[in-house]
C-alpha cells in the first residue's frame, strides 16, 4: 500500500525538514527532480534534450519557484527556456534570478501586443512554440480553479505538460475539479502522494505521478489515507492451503435477489463462488436460478434454512417490502460480519428500527453509491469524499465503502483505503452485485473488513478493465476497450485474481 498525505501533513513535515536543511536547498532538490523528469520526457518525445524549447507557467508562490529553478537546470542542459509570469510582482525572486543567470528568459503573461484574451505576444509565442510545458502555476496552497489568464494559456498548450507537485486547478485535498484545470501527462510530487493524485477527477488530471523524496518523506507522520496496490492485494488474497477444506476457507451466505430480480442473486453468488475456495450458501426466492447457473452453491428458499455461515452478503434485489426487511433483520441479528448493499441500505436509511436488530459486536460493511449515501447520511458525499466516508463510518460504527470512479473505504476508527480505478468500466447495471459477493466471500475468510472491502474493490475494478479490453478471452486485446455488462465483469474475476497474484510474485 502507498501512503497518501494531506497538504497539512506535508507542510508540517517540511517545517521539520527546514530545521536541519535550509529551504532553498530543499527547493532546488525539488526542482532538480522536476528537471530530470522533463529531460526524460523531452528525450522520449523528441529524441533529445539540447536545443528543445520549454515554457514555464509560473504563479505567485513556491510552486512557481520550483518551476523557475527547474528551468534553470534545463537551461544548463542546452534547453531554450522561457518563463511566463502570471503575477510578475509576486514571482519567486531567487528562482527568477537563478533562471536568468542560467540564460533563461522571463516574459509577463499579460504583456505587450496582447491579443483579445489579454495574453501578451511573447507569452503566447513561448507556449505555442514549446516542446514541453511545466506547470508551476499553483501547488499545495491552491484554491479553486485556474484564473482566466492561466486557463487561457493552458488551453493553448498542445504539447505534454509536466505538473510541479500537482496539476493546477485541482483541489489538493479532495481532487475536485470545479473549473479550468491543467491536465498533466506527468506530475512530479514531493515527499509522498497527496489526495488529489488518487481521488476522482484529480487522479485523471495528474497523469503519471512520480514521487521525489527530497528529504521530506522521512519527516512524514503516518498517512491519513492508503492507496491499494495490486501486489499487496495479490499477496493477501486468500487461497486454499494443504490443510484447508471447504469449511475452513470460509462459508458465505448470500441473501439477494427476488422472483422479479433473480439476476442480482446470480451475480452476487457467482462472485462469491469465484472469489475464494470457500463454500457459498444462497438463501432467497431465486434459488432455482442460482442452482442452475452455479451448481456448486447450496441454495435454499429462506435465510432461516440456510445453515451456518461465517459472513453474510445481503441486499441486492431483495426489495423494500416486508420480506426484504425480515431478511435484513435476520442477517443483522446473526452475529456474523455482514456486507449490506443496495436495498438493505435503503431499508436502513428509512427505518431506524432495523438498526435495533444489529449485533453490535459483529462488523457491518455498507457499500453505498452516491445516491444511497445521501439517503443514509442525509446529504450527498460532496467534494471531500474521504471526509464524508469517514464521518458516516464513525456515525454508524460501520465500514463504509463509497462507490465511484475512485472507491473510498473508511473504517469506524478513521482509517481510509482508496482504490483508484482510473477508468469507469465498472459503471454498469449489476456491477455492484458482483462487488457485494466478493466482499461477502472475503469477510467469510476472516480478513479484516477494511481490507476485505479494499481487496474486493481492487479485483472488481481490475476485472472490469480486463473484460473491457478483451484481455480475458481468445479474441484480440484492445487498447481502447469497449463497454461491458456485469456478466462479463463477473467472468473476468478469476483473471483479475490471477493478475494480482502474479503481481505479487518476486520479480
Ligand atoms: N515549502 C517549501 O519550501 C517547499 C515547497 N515546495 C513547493 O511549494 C509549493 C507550495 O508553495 P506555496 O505555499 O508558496 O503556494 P503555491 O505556490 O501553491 O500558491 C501560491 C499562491 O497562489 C495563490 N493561489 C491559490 N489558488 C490559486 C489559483 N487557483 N490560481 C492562481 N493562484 C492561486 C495563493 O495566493 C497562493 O498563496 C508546493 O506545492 C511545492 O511545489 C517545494 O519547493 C518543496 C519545498
Ligand atoms: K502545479
Amino acid at each position: 500500500m502507498q501512503g497518501v498525505w494531506t497538504p497539512d501533513q506535508v507542510r508540517g513535515a517540511e517545517q521539520r525538514l527546514f530545521a536541519r536543511t535550509p529551504e532553498p536547498v530543499v527547493m532546488r532538490r525539488a526542482a532538480y527532480a522536476v528537471a530530470g523528469q522533463c529531460a526524460r520526457a523531452l528525450s522520449d518525445q523528441t529524441g533529445g534534450v539540447a536545443g528543445r524549447r520549454v515554457a514555464l507557467l509560473v504563479g505567485a508562490g513556491n510552486n512557481g519557484g520550483d518551476a523557475l529553478w527547474a528551468g534553470a537546470f534545463l537551461r544548463r542542459r542546452g534547453v531554450g527556456v522561457t518563463a511566463v509570469l502570471l503575477v510578475p510582482e509576486k514571482t519567486h525572486a531567487a528562482g527568477l534570478e537563478g533562471l536568468r543567470r542560467a540564460g533563461g528568459r522571463a516574459v509577463p503573461a499579460e504583456g505587450a501586443n496582447a491579443d483579445t484574451s489579454g495574453i501578451g505576444a511573447e507569452a503566447s509565442d513561448a507556449v505555442e512554440r514549446a516542446d514541453l510545458v511545466i506547470d508551476g502555476i499553483v501547488g499545495l496552497s491552491a484554491r479553486g480553479p485556474l484564473r482566466p489568464t492561466a486557463a487561457e494559456l493552458v488551453r493553448r498548450v498542445l504539447v505534454p505538460i509536466v505538473a510541479v507537485d500537482l496539476p493546477s486547478g485541482v483541489d489538493p485535498m479532495t481532487g475536485a475539479v470545479e473549473g479550468p484545470a491543467v491536465t498533466a501527462d506527468l506530475t512530479v510530487t514531493f515527499g509522498g502522494l497527496k489526495p488529489c493524485h488518487v481521488l476522482g477527477t484529480g487522479a485523471v488530471h495528474s497523469g503519471e505521478v512520480t514521487v521525489a523524496g527530497i528529504g521530506i518523506t522521512e519527516e512524514l507522520p503516518a498517512p491519513e489515507v492508503s492507496l491499494l496496490d495490486a501486489a499487496e492485494v495479490g499477496e493477501e488474497w486468500p487461497i486454499p492451503g494443504p490443510a484447508d477444506d471447504k469449511y475452513s476457507t470460509g462459508v458465505v451466505g448470500i441473501a439477494a435477489g427476488s422472483a422479479t430480480y433473480p439476476g442480482a442473486a446470480v451475480l452476487a453468488t457467482g462472485a462469491a463462488v469465484q472469489a475464494t475456495a470457500g463454500m457459498v450458501r444462497y438463501a432467497g426466492p431465486a434459488a432455482d436460478d442460482v442452482r442452475s447457473r452455479w451448481p456448486e452453491v447450496v441454495a435454499t428458499g429462506s435465510v432461516g434454512d440456510a445453515g451456518r455461515v461465517q459472513a453474510w452478503a445481503v441486499g441486492p434485489g431483495i426489495g423494500l417490502g416486508a420480506s426484504g426487511r425480515e431478511v435484513l433483520r435476520f442477517v443483522l441479528e446473526s452475529g456474523r460480519p455482514v456486507c449490506a448493499d443496495a436495498d438493505s441500505i435503503t431499508i436502513l436509511s428509512d427505518d431506524e428500527t432495523t438498526w435495533d436488530s444489529r449485533d453490535p459486536d459483529a462488523p457491518l460493511v455498507l457499500t453505498p453509491h452516491a445516491g444511497e449515501f445521501a439517503r443514509l447520511a442525509g446529504e450527498g458525499p460532496g467534494m471531500d469524499r474521504v471526509a464524508a466516508a469517514r464521518e458516516v463510518a464513525a456515525r454508524y460504527d460501520a465500514f463504509l465503502l463509497l462507490k465511484g470512479n475512485t472507491t473510498v473505504i473508511a473504517a469506524p476508527d478513521g482509517r481510509v483505503l482508496v482504490n483508484d480505478a482510473r477508468q469507469a468500466w465498472p459503471a454498469t447495471a449489476g456491477s455492484g452485485d458482483v462487488l457485494t459477493g466478493l466482499i461477502g466471500a472475503l469477510l467469510a475468510t476472516g480478513i479484516e473488513p477494511l481490507r476485505a472491502c479494499g481487496y474486493a474493490a481492487h479485483v472488481h475494478s481490475l476485472a472490469a478493465e480486463l473484460a473491457a479490453h478483451g484481455a480475458t478471452g481468445d479474441g484480440p486485446r484492445s487498447e481502447a476497450g469497449a463497454p461491458i455488462g456485469a456478466s462479463a465483469l463477473l467472468a473476468a474475476v478469476p483473471h483479475a485474481i490471477r493478475a494480482v497474484r502474479d503481481a505479487a510474485l518476486p520479480s
